[in-house]
């Protein structure tokens, strides 16, 4: 029996790459110092990873900003915007730097290629382009070097490759007429010269990821990964593969997959422990194949069930024995923060219930000792303590809540609607509000700089007290609400600078919630985020709002738009329970944030939105499962939204997402008014809200906030004639994709007046 891991978070323990890359790109540091600060988080990771016991060790699942990224230029799959930089010879750091940021230097002036949601995580990948009959080179050789860096430290390893299946499937056609899977064969031979360059180095075991594998496929599809795999096999019969698949069973891939000639089979069992079953019925897997069961939640922060995990890891090895079982994490850890013992003030309690990637690791060797035949005296002891744990938590009088349990169940269809109908509703705002044509607004945030946060920092650690923190935080929001006003914007926001993010402010306010001090994970490229971890029943102990609300309100005589989380966001974004449903979890989160919406409607906030950007991401992978999660999910919306007067305008805020699927659903959260991200992909979402005939109003953002680059007043003025001509006038807003936390207030505020006059010439050109 064997463990390995998957993947490792490659933030740093202290998020030094984050550090570095922003140093770099500021001009602070100098690429040999990003280096070698990725290089020495590289060693650290395989070392822990040794040092935990874990046999087999992943290489190449560092990356500076993204896996998918990486495979593009491992493939020379440059975006031909781009090829003047690589003409002009520019550094491969700085291209791949510039894949994934745009380019606004030298001359050039080069957009972003676009991001996306990496399944149902809150990782976003950036989305390879494909176009007919492409032509792939061995452009990039870091997975050659990241593996003899790894053996020249004299670490096992083996390299973790995104398989090429999930590549292209990953990707974009960005011309019609074609089917990016065509590109197969120019890819293969890439991939083989990678693999020849590994085996003469010796690799042995090759991690390949395929997590489409997760999704429901097409035959075509999975004759792909059949043709792939046989290719692989018979050009390298000596290599040993295993296939990554997680975040979902295989489900009806599963016949295909067991057919495919490679050495390993990963399960996520945690996602789907049932799928184990069946694949031991298989003949196939019972006469050579070997399973790498993964039991360890690489998802969530629980501490590993032994029990559970031990049940499910015999079940194999009556059928198996032990010698072709491997124990793994169910997926890898990269969606996990580092270590645990850097938190240091976490309730004990709670604390013990837990474990992050460091621990996760331990767990991994835990259980390989426990099902082993030499079952140490060590481990079984750490058995009883792991039993005794699971018990605790399970009658722990922190989780539960009566009155909580009560309220949820006594919900009823009519706490989801609100009074009268769209129509109805719409006349009413417009006379209360008498706001104008193409209205402008932004989505909530503005700059988050190192200023604010270096005072919440000294807040956090007493060195501002209560009051000169809020001081601060009030002359910052004054100036952005009276800039707003000069600038002439229509509904204002107060910029949400009292927020460290927008999930984690709620969890630190809300009942059944813990927040962790250094539980970073990534989120794009060197941002991250800390999800707050739910343990126990949620309630709002007290309005968490309405005084920013309020006191921006009072310092204009504009609209101030009140500012939310969803429920569905704040689930999905959080650490959740696993000792009850999801649905349950939302319900009473939905509460909590319906409870706000009131008081905020009490304090006189009359448009009030509330940010639902991860509805699209909680999708289940599975098709079948979808209709169950969005009849829960739209109706958490709709408890939180719907308590309101028909008068009150609610909005909300989607990004990253694709509609056409869902188009239904959004429509039924019925929110008056929707601002959506649309300007990456040129407004190709709307043409989902066009199709639909959606009734509300509809704000698809005009300009890409996730790159410094700064978009020109014609670029938006074609963006926003793009939209007219698919959705009627007088339902349309004008508005940026998302929030503007993460930019300077140089670029936001230059964007901003443009996005302003744009509105003000379309107003004069196309009256409504
Ligand atoms: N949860 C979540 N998921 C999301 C989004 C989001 O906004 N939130 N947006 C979408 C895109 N994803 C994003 C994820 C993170 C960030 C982001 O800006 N993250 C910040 C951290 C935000 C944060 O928690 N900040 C804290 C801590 C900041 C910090 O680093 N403090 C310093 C000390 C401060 C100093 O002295 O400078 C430190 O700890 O070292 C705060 O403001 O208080 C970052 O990585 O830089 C943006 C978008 C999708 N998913
Ligand atoms: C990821 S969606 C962000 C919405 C939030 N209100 C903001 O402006 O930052
Ligand atoms: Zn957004």
């Amino acid at each position: 029996m064997l463990t390995h891991n998957l993947g490792y978070p490659r933030m740093g323990n202290h998020r030094e790459l984050k550090k570095a890359c922003e140093g770099y790109w500021a001009g602070k540091i100098a690429a040999h110092q990003l280096e070698q600060t990725a290089q020495s988080i590289r060693l650290q990771n395989w070392q822990l990873q040794q040092d935990a016991g874990i046999d087999w060790i992943p290489c190449n699942d560092f990356s500076y900003y993204d896996q998918v990224l990486d495979t593009c230029l491992m493939t020379g799959a440059i975006p031909e915007r781009f090829h003047p930089l690589v003409e002009s010879n520019v550094a491969k750091l700085d291209l791949l730097f510039a894949m994934a940021r745009g380019y606004q230097q030298n001359g050039h002036d080069i957009t972003a290629m676009e991001m996306t949601k990496w399944f149902d995580t809150n990782y976003h990948y950036l989305v390879p382009e494909f176009r007919k009959n492409q032509q792939f080179t061995c452009f990039h050789n870091k997975v050659v070097r990241e593996f003899l860096e790894a053996k020249q430290h004299k670490f096992q390893v083996k390299p973790v490759l995104l398989g090429p299946v999930s590549f292209l499937l990953l990707g974009k056609e960005k011309e019609q007429g074609f089917n990016r899977l065509s590109l197969l064969d120019n890819l293969l031979p890439v991939y083989f010269e990678v693999l020849k360059q590994l085996d003469d180095h010796k690799a042995y075991y090759i991690q390949f990821d395929e997590p489409c594998l997760s999704l429901d496929l097409s035959p075509q599809e999975q004759k792909a990964f059949t043709s792939t795999y046989q290719a692989i096999k018979s050009k390298f019969p000596q290599l040993q593969i295993i296939l990554a698949n997680y975040f979902e069973c295989y489900g009806g891939n599963l016949q295909m997959v067991l057919q495919l000639p490679v050495h390993t089979i990963h399960l996520d069992l945690v996602r789907c422990p049932s799928q184990l079953g069946d694949i031991l019925e298989s003949e196939l897997v019972r006469s050579k194949t070997h399973l790498s069961l993964g039991v360890v939640d690489g998802r969530n922060i629980w501490k590993n069930d032994y029990q559970q995990s031990l049940q499910l890891i015999n079940t194999a090895m009556e059928k198996l024995g032990t010698d072709r079982i491997w124990i793994a994490p169910s997926c890898s850890l990269l969606h996990c923060p580092c270590d645990l013992d850097n938190e240091t003030s976490m309730n004990p309690e709670i604390k013990q219930w837990l474990a992050f990637a460091r621990q996760k690791l331990d767990e991994v060797v835990t259980l390989k000792q426990l099902a082993g035949v030499e079952s140490f005296a060590v481990a079984e002891e750490k058995l009883l303590e792991n039993t005794q744990c699971i018990e605790k938590r399970k009658t722990s009088t922190l989780i539960h809540n009566a009155d909580v349990q009560t309220r949820v169940n006594a919900l009823t269809e009519k706490d989801t609607q609100r009074n009268s109908s769209f129509k109805i509703r719409k006349g009413l705002q417009q006379a209360n509000l008498q706001l104008p044509a193409y209205p402008t607004t932004t989505i909530g945030s503005f700059p988050q700089t190192t200023e604010i946060r270096s005072w919440r920092a000294k807040w956090k650690k007493k060195e501002l007290s209560d009051e000169q923190y809020n001081e601060l935080l009030k002359e910052v929001t004054k100036k952005a609400v009276s800039w707003q006003e000069d600038i002439g914007l229509d509904v204002l926001v107060h910029g949400e600078f009292e927020r460290n993010d927008m999930v984690e402010y709620f969890g630190e306010q809300l009942a059944g919630f813990v927040f962790t001090e250094n539980g970073w994970v990534q989120s794009y490229g060197s941002r991250c985020v800390k999800p707050p971890i739910i343990y126990g029943d949620v309630f709002r102990p007290e309005p968490m709002t309405v005084g920013w609300s309020s006191y921006a309100q009072s310092l204009t005589s504009k609209w101030m738009k009140g500012m939310l989380t969803g429920p569905v966001t704040i689930l999905q974004w959080s650490f959740v329970r696993n000792d009850q449903p999801r649905s349950q979890t939302c319900a009473q989160i939905a509460l909590a944030i319906r409870d706000e919406v009131l008081d905020l409607e009490k304090a006189g906030i009359r448009i009030i939105q509330i940010d639902e950007p991860a509805i699209r991401e909680g999708l289940p992978l599975r098709k079948e499962n979808w209709p169950q999660y969005l009849e829960w999910a739209v109706s958490a919306f709709r408890v939180a939204a719907s308590g309101v007067q028909d008068d009150t305008q609610i909005h909300t805020h989607m990004c990253y997402s694709e509609f056409n699927d869902i188009i239904e659903s959004i429509a039924a959260m019925d929110a008056d008014v929707i601002t959506i991200e649309t300007s990456r992909s040129q407004m190709e979402l709307l043409q989902a809200f066009a199709d639909f005939n959606y009734p509300n109003d509809i704000g698809p953002g005009v300009y890409d906030i996730h790159s410094p680059r700064i978009p020109s007043r014609t670029e938006m003025i074609e963006l926003i004639e793009k939209a007219r001509a698919v959705i009627p006038a007088e339902q349309l807003w004008i508005n940026p994709d998302c929030g503007l936390k993460t930019r300077g207030w140089k670029e936001t505020e230059f964007a901003l007046k443009e996005m302003v006059q744009a509105a003000r010439e379309l107003r004069e050109l196309i009256p409504v």
